[in-house]
């Protein structure tokens, strides 16, 4: 069943976090007003410190009590909303009934972002009259053919008149309003970390493979990159030691003014790998951008698919910067625009942005584009497939941006499915150079991978037995639904183990603070959707559950990925229903035999009688691509390095409808 289709009757719970067994909700905020958290001071490593958006979250929840009330009415919409006010209104004791029930019905569905109708309650608020965002401009209206240039004034005053329409709030439709809090300026918060694990030196056994023509030797040493003065001692105190594998080969790369599609395994430094040498250009030539100026031009654009992710890029780029002239700024939906606005026009070098809200600033002409020369799309794969493609279209074939002979065009991700680097293609430069380190779209081969068949009326108690085992340790589980986030959030709070979720359906604070709870282990329990399955560099996460195994093998690589990160080592454990997990036995022992892991013999059986009964195997289609996807068309062609790896099949499933609303 849809999410959107629940019962008229079904009750509705909702989690927003269940931290402890003592006291209320209450109990729970109150105790925080000294305006720092009590948790934020220890990580359980000691190493991390953070600013808290508690206290903002209550100003928020207080001053938009009103409005959340006031946007339910239209539509078929059903309620989560009435879970704020429980919370912390509710009764003191047996906080998980108190806090996370609440039912409301008849909310206004807002306008969904990608046209659907309808939403529930406080989400549906959210998705729709709360947005005012650049999330649906992007989905919604400003697709479609081409305009004449009457027809072109003529929408773009339409368009103008409901951006400020949007920006100036509506009675039935309030204004987005959460501003996050400011971040800590101090150097400790700055450069806060965790350390490196133990497997962190065995990257450098992992064949790597560099195609394309003549590309530039890599570095050893962070020395050899001979980056700035002010960078390189930022780097040092990150506690960047020595380059992984995918910076020694990227950062001479792009240095070397070169086009890049690197494809590294999850938690392997790639982040650094692209902010660093963009960072030193910008430094060395002497970046400066109009401060108090209404429109900022932006050297570097990065994207990325989720705002936590863009929001993590943010503030590694600001790290590296740290102390300099360059100045990043991020933008991104379920933010106040203003709040975003004002940051920008501080000045603006490096802008992280996801697609809509980034889209959103260029059409309001608060960000020019014609002084780009880098764009940057971490997570590319999932920034070229169906949901995004035509956002980058869009974004690329802007006024002022500079064509692929332009300007510097780099892609990162884990997977690189071949379909995709087709695409890709058409973004970069013909002489792009393909970096592959270790297998493209293989998983991360210190992340233990266990897989449990299991039935989907056992999967609840099976988690509680296994999350009851973790004790205190760090746990993502992933759900398939966003609904499911928060049926299982609930159910495990009930059973006293501290829970939070995250989902596309919460509001921004609320996301915020889910995170917030996990990272500083207030409650080390943290239910996702795929909105947290890629690039989410969350310390210390020993667990990822697959309580649904996702669509596709390559959310799983994405997913468990969250875990054995930087050489660090975790446990991956998944939930096979054979009813329909089945598509994906092939692939998995792929994955499994590729990082050299056991694979369970009734898989190994599944596998082979679904290939012997004829299936949906199709050998010639991967879902997930080996290496530079340009080789087998121009055999004999130029390209140096050979990637090996070729044998590997896999199931081409078609994509599952996604749930998901993506930024
Ligand atoms: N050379 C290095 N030395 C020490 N730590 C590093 C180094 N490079 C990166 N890290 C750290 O490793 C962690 C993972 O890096 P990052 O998030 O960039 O991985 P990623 O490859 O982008 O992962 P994903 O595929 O999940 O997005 C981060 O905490 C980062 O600061």
């Amino acid at each position: 069943m849809d999410d959107w289709e629940e019962t008229e009757n079904a009750e509705v719970v909702s989690v927003i976090s269940c931290a402890s067994t003592e006291g209320s909700r209450e109990h729970f905020w109150k105790d925080d007003s000294s305006g720092k958290r009590a948790d934020e001071k220890s990580n359980g490593t000691g190493t991390i410190t953070g600013t808290s958006s508690f206290n903002q979250d209550w100003e928020f929840f207080k001053n938009t009590e009103g409005q959340q009330g006031g946007i339910r009415g239209r539509g078929r919409g059903r309620g989560f909303g009435r879970e704020n006010r429980s919370d912390f209104n509710g009764d003191s004791n047996g906080f998980c009934e108190s806090e996370f029930r609440g039912v409301s019905r008849g909310g206004h569905g807002g306008r969904g972002g990608r046209g659907r109708g309808f939403r529930r309650g406080t989400e549906g608020g959210s998705r729709g009259g709360f947005r005012e965002d650049g999330e649906q401009r992007g989905r919604g209206g400003f697709r479609g053919g081409y305009r004449g240039k009457g027809e072109n004034n003529f929408f773009q005053e339409k368009e103008n008149k409901e951006l400020k329409q949007r920006d100036e709030g509506s009675a039935d439709k309030p204004k987005v309003s959460y501003i996050p809090p400011a971040l800590a300026e101090d150097e400790n918060s700055v450069f806060a970390h965790y350390e490196t694990g133990i497997n962190f030196d065995k990257y450098d056994d992992i064949l790597v493979n560099v195609s394309g023509t003549n590309p530039p030797q890599a570095i050893m040493t962070f020395e050899e990159a001979a980056l700035c003065d002010s960078l390189s001692k930022n780097v040092s105190r990150s506690g960047y030691v020595k380059p992984t594998p995918v910076q020694k080969h990227g950062i001479p790369i792009i240095s070397a003014g070169r086009d890049l599609m690197a494809c590294a395994q999850t938690g392997s430094g790639k982040t650094a790998a692209f902010l660093l040498p963009i960072l030193h250009q910008l430094m060395i030539g002497g970046a400066s951008s109009s401060f108090f100026s209404e429109l900022q031009e932006p050297k570097a654009i990065i994207v990325a698919p989720t705002r936590e992710l863009i929001n993590q890029i943010f503030l590694e780029a600001r790290k590296f910067a740290y102390g300099t002239v360059v100045r990043p700024v991020v933008v991104y939906g379920g933010v106040s625009i203003r709040h975003q606005v004002s940051d920008l026009n501080k000045g603006c070098n490096v802008l992280c942005g996801t697609p809509g809200r980034l889209m959103d600033m260029i059409e309001r002409g608060k960000v020019g584009l014609s002084k780009v020369q880098y764009f940057v799309l971490d997570e590319a794969d999932r920034m070229l497939d169906m949901g995004f493609e035509p956002d980058m279209r869009r974004l690329v074939a802007s006024p002022g941006m500079p064509s692929r002979e332009g300007r510097q065009t780099l892609m990162f991700s884990a997977t690189f499915p071949e379909e995709i680097q087709k695409l890709a293609a058409d973004f970069l430069k013909p002489d792009y150079l393909f970096l592959a380190v270790g297998i493209v779209g293989g998983a991360c081969s210190d992340v233990e991978q266990t897989f449990i068949e299991v039935g989907k009326f056992s999967k609840r108690e099976q988690l509680l037995d296994l999350v009851k085992t973790c004790g205190n340790e760090r746990t993502i589980v992933f759900v398939e639904k966003k609904r499911q986030a928060d049926f299982i959030a609930t159910f495990l709070c009930q059973e006293n183990v501290p829970t939070t979720s995250i989902h596309g359906d919460r509001e921004q604070w609320q996301r915020e603070q889910a995170l917030a709870d996990f990272k500083y282990g207030k409650c080390p329990v943290l239910v996702a959707t795929s909105v947290a399955a890629r690039g989410l560099d969350i310390p210390d996460v020993q667990h990822v559950v697959n309580f649904d195994l996702p669509g596709s093998i390559d959310e799983y690589v994405h997913r468990i990925g969250r875990t054995g990160r930087c050489g660090n080592v975790g446990r991956a454990v998944s939930f096979f229903d054979t009813d329909v997990d089945g598509h994906l036995s092939r692939p998995l022992i792929s994955i499994l035999s590729k990082a050299q892991q056991e694979v369970p013999p009734w898989l190994a059986q599944l596998a082979f009688s679904s290939a012997s009964s004829g299936g949906n195997f199709n050998a010639n289609k991967n879902n997930f691509a080996f290496t530079d996807s340009r080789k087998g068309q121009q055999r004999g062609s130029s390209f140096q390095g050979n990637t090996v790896q070729s044998q590997v099949t896999a199931v081409l499933q078609p994509p599952p409808e996604e749930e998901e609303e993506w930024e």
